[in-house]
């Protein structure tokens, strides 16, 4: 667990600015009654987090601001984990809210070019980011719940199936899943296990094996997601189910979702450095590295 540090170091060098007291992202002063005060909310971004807490609901909303794609680098990541810690520290937060503050995209996955022609030592940075951002938001004791407002393909996917509860914009030409055998990666235990917690064994092992992307209705047909909702009710609908969610006594409901999800933290856990020794072996393997180089290069010729 040499490295383990670097990546506290990261967290600890990396600043959370406050923003002012009165925030209006999500429209909270479109939901007050006329004439009374705005109800106690605190707010703090960093370059690619907005974080708006609701002292009065104890609902946070985290929303993603990394444009293009929100794609998860080694700083995203960071900020990820800070924004987390925070809320998970905070006495007045009982459960967070996720959405992206990029239009059409909740995020992209992993970003790609941390993975590419970059050194072990770097790979294996990243990879403790990944793993930091999932045990944390796998292992939260709040309430946790993805409105998933764009496509959310891999590493994208991972962060909604990590989850309580995912609902997402009914658009088609959104889409979810895990994609990495698309690659001509392999989605590692962890995303597995996780995959598998939310639809079941067989339609894991397919949608894994086939690296599967699918649009919104189709997730909803296996549980992929929870629900759909035109994009202008999604907001209201996470709202309403974390209330549902809040009306129940934490300690039951976090002993519960401890219970449903120990094994699999534990496994990761028990298995963390060896987990990064294996990424960085496969990862920096040549032939991978060209799988990943003409992955990019064909992102880039779609758009020609
Ligand atoms: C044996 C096993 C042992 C260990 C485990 C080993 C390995 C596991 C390893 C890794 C697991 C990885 C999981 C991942 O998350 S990999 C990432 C997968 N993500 C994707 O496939 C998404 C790719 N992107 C898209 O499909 C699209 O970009 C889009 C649908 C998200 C958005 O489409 P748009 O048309 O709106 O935008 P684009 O023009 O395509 O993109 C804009 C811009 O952004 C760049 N980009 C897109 N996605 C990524 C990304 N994930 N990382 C980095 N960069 C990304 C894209 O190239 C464009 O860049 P330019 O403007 O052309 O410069």
């Amino acid at each position: 667990m040499a490295a383990v540090p670097t990546l506290a170091r990261r967290i600890a060098r990396s600043g959370v600015r406050p923003l002012c007291r009165w925030p209006l992202a999500w429209g909270r002063a479109a939901r007050q009654p006329p004439g009374l005060p705005l109800a106690p909310c605190r707010a703090f971004s960093n370059n690619k987090i907005l974080v708006e807490l609701d002292e009065s609901s104890g609902v946070a909303m985290m929303k993603f601001k990394s444009p293009p794609v929100n794609s998860l680098s080694l700083d995203f990541l960071t900020e990820f984990c800070i924004s987390l810690e925070k809320l998970e520290n905070d006495r007045a937060c009982r459960g967070v809210i996720f959405a992206s503050a990029v239009p059409r995209i909740f995020s992209s996955g992993l970003d790609i070019t941390e993975m590419s022609g970059k050194s072990m030592e770097h790979y294996a940075e990243f990879w403790r980011a990944v793993q930091e951002m999932w045990l944390r938001l796998y292992g939260s004791n709040m309430v946790t719940i993805a409105a998933v407002n764009g496509s959310s393909p891999a590493g994208g996917c991972l962060v909604a199936l990590s989850c309580d509860y995912r609902i997402m914009v009914e658009n088609p030409k959104f889409s979810i899943g895990l994609n990495e055998a698309q690659l001509g990666i392999v989605a590692p235990f962890w995303f597995k296990d996780t995959f598998v917690n939310v639809v079941g064994h067989r339609i894991a092992e397919r949608s894994l094996q086939l690296g599967s992307l699918y649009p919104a209705p189709e997730a909803l047909k296996f549980g992929l997601v929870d629900e759909l909702v035109p994009e202008e009710k999604l907001q209201e609908k996470a709202m309403a189910v974390m209330a549902q969610w809040l009306a129940l006594p934490d300690h039951a409901r976090q002993l519960t979702k401890s219970m449903m999800r120990k094994a699999v933290l534990d496994r990761l856990v028990a298995h963390r450095e060896e987990d990064v020794q294996n990424f960085v072996s496969f990862i920096s393997k040549e032939s991978i590295q060209k799988s990943l180089r003409m992955y990019m290069e064909m992102l880039k010729k779609k758009k020609s």
